[in-house]
């Protein structure tokens, strides 16, 4: 599902209008009946509204909201935050409407700010996507008492003064803090990013019927991944299929200590579906490959007890590297020897990322179209650090375009950027994942794909859908602080069946 900008929704709006033949003041009505009907299926029969409406399209929303929940017996309070002259042809309609059923008070001034009750829903009709600079004065002085209350807030399309993309806003901003968010057609950027996903709250994508041939048109540098994109590349297994038509992974990793990295790895990459799969560790890590993985081969340089080093021939397998590989120097001289005889995509994980990141000057070696897994930390020792979220994916877009890679960037909606510069934000995952080899299993999960013949990006997108669908399925069983790593591994059977 691709992530639009304030300006592209306004195109996809008017080209809608058009296409349809119907009024702004028609979608404004879809749009808020879309809102209304989950609000009546939320909140029972005579619960509460305050309705804090501003003077654009988003108040407009609010006051059929308010016209809607009336005529089904809720009490609603209606107050219009009149910060400015100026209010839109759509906003006056309905203004009008509303008029005839309710008195609409008006808020000009701090005074005019009402006490609100214990138990009222409050709605968040002010700002929308039409969202320009930061917000100031009595809408201002409105959300910073509205934040310190308890009640439930249900902000439509976006809280007030969050910008639908990045702007580089500060800490100082106001902006309401939502329970829920109901937002229309596509979530919003923002919605998707660290420092600004937690004023959403909960976010509902409501659709509300917006040109799909338009859509199309639209050229986006985001993406929201969801089991419909998922479904369009994954592909069943045909009859006469055997071992080999399921490729080879090699993981390469682990030290003394760490062994159960590569362990994890490793299954996770026979569970995503590889035909075959070899760990290359140290010596120290055979016995307990062969015995926590029996279905696997092991390989190593048998002179290196603890850690990896010296000498390395590729097979042509499917790489993937790092889980537990630690930095000794010899390991770094030995990750450089894998990186140089690679010459297909492979997967580039924890350790291995921290040596690359201390030999920047390897980074050009790197196979074309390899996927890089990091952490936020991780990323930030390869592309330095960087103040604000814009500056974020700029550097991750910067990256893949030098290196011709594609990122792998971890957290709550992981996000994938591919070597064009578009960045894929992940739908599925939980709290509950931020565990000790979780990162492992999505490593060799990603390997598995890669070797049974998905194109980079596809394993990169299917690999963390399906990583972040297992912690789901997991979660549902077992509760989110129990979930670990091995879990995970368990699980990815179960999440492949939503394929
Ligand atoms: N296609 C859709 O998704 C539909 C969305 N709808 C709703 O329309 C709003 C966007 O409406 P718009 O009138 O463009 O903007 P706003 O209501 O968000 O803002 C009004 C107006 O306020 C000015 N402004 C901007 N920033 C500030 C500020 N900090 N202080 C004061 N004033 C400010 C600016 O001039 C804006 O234009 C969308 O979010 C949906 O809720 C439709 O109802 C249906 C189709
Ligand atoms: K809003």
């Amino acid at each position: 599902m691709k992530i639009f900008n304030a300006p592209q929704i306004k195109e996809l709006d008017i080209y809608t209008l058009q296409e349809q033949k119907i009024t702004s003041a028609q979608l404004m009505e879809r749009a808020a009946d879309k809102c209304a009907t989950w609000l009546r299926n939320k909140y029972p029969i005579h619960t509460h509204f305050t309705i804090f409406c501003g003077l654009g399209n988003n108040g407009g929303d609010g006051l059929v909201i308010a016209r809607i929940l009336l005529a089904h017996q809720y009490k609603v309070t209606v107050y219009v935050v009149k910060h400015s002259p100026n209010t839109s042809p759509d906003f006056e309609e309905n203004l009008a409407l509303l008029k005839d059923s309710i008195t609409i008070k008006t808020i000009i001034s701090e005074k005019h700010i009402p006490p609100i009750e214990e138990h009222s829903v409050i709605i968040d009709a002010m700002f929308g996507a039409g969202i320009n600079r930061p917000i100031e004065g009595v809408c201002k002085i409105l959300i910073d008492q509205i934040n310190t209350l308890n009640n439930q807030k249900v902000a439509i399309d976006i809280p007030s003064g969050l910008p639908c993309e990045v702007a580089d806003f500060s800490k100082e901003n106001t902006i309401l803090k939502a329970n829920y968010t109901l937002t229309f057609e596509a979530p919003k950027l923002t919605f998707l990013l660290p420092k600004t996903a937690h004023y959403v709250g909960n976010w509902k994508i409501l659709s509300i019927g917006l040109s799909e041939n338009y859509k199309q048109t639209i050229e986006t540098q985001y993406e929201y991944i969801q089991s419909k994109d998922i479904l369009k590349f994954t592909e069943k297994r045909a009859s006469f299929s055997h071992k080999g038509t399921f490729g080879h992974v090699e993981m390469i990793g682990g030290s003394y200590g760490k062994m159960g990295a590569v362990v994890l790895a490793t299954k996770a990459s026979l569970r995503i579906g590889a035909g075959l799969a070899t760990a290359y560790t140290p010596n120290c890590g055979m016995q307990i490959l062969q015995t926590s993985v029996p279905e696997a081969m092991w390989t190593g340089n048998l002179p290196c007890e603890h850690f990896l080093e010296g000498n390395y021939i590729s097979t042509h397998k499917t790489v993937g590297i790092g889980p537990g590989l630690g930095i000794h120097p010899k390991t770094q001289t030995f990750l450089h020897l894998v990186i140089k005889a690679t010459k297909t995509p492979m997967v580039i994980d924890a350790d291995a990322i921290n040596i690359l990141a201390k030999n920047k000057e390897w980074l050009n070696q790197i196979p074309k179209n390899s996927i890089l897994t990091p952490h936020p930390k991780e990323f930030e020792r390869l592309v330095g650090s960087f103040t604000n979220e814009t500056e974020k994916l700029q550097k991750l877009r910067a990256f893949t375009a030098t290196y011709q890679c594609l990122v792998v960037l971890k957290g709550a909606h992981t996000a994938i950027a591919d070597v064009n510069g578009t960045i894929y934000f992940n739908s599925t995952g939980n709290p509950g994942m931020a565990t000790g080899g979780s990162g492992d299993v999505l490593t060799g999960m990603i390997a598995g794909l890669l070797a049974q013949k998905y194109t980079p990006l596809q394993a990169a997108i299917l690999g963390v859908y399906l990583h972040g669908l297992a912690g789901d399925l997991t979660i549902k069983e077992i509760g989110m602080p129990s979930l670990i790593a091995s879990d995970l591994v368990n699980y990815i059977g179960k999440a492949t069946l939503h394929m």
